[in-house]
């Protein structure tokens, strides 16, 4: 997987306008969403890992409750690569469709 030139990547931020890109480790993009709570969070974030797997991309990621911090770079690229340009579309998707898809919602018993 080829880093991006700076051309192609200030094509390809233009596509994800909510991440930022740091010039750090060879070129990263981070973004930082907040859901409701830890349950929609922690799905949120089962979700991303079922398609990294698939993907065989991953992210590099913090959860703190209802908080998830996102950074995505390539490692064997040494920067940023168009895999982490369709991740991050793709986390972008998933969070889009929280909520709405036919995945199980968790309920508190009322008692
Ligand atoms: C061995 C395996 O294919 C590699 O380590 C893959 C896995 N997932 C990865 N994910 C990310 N974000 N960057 C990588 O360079 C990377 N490399």
């Amino acid at each position: 997987m080829k880093r991006l030139t700076d051309l192609e990547r200030e094509a390809a931020l233009s596509a994800i306008p909510e991440w930022q890109y740091a010039a750090e480790r060879g070129g990263l993009i981070h973004r930082r969403f907040v859901l409701r709570d830890f349950t929609e969070a922690f799905a949120f974030m089962t979700q991303i890992a079922l398609h990294a797997e698939k993907s065989d991309h991953h992210p590099e990621w913090r959860n703190v409750y209802n908080r998830v911090d996102i950074t995505l770079t390539t490692h064997d690229a040494g920067g940023l690569s168009q895999r982490d340009i369709a991740l991050a579309q793709q986390i972008d998707r998933i969070h889009a469709h929280l909520g709405t898809g036919t995945q199980a919602q968790v309920h508190t018993r009322q008692t």
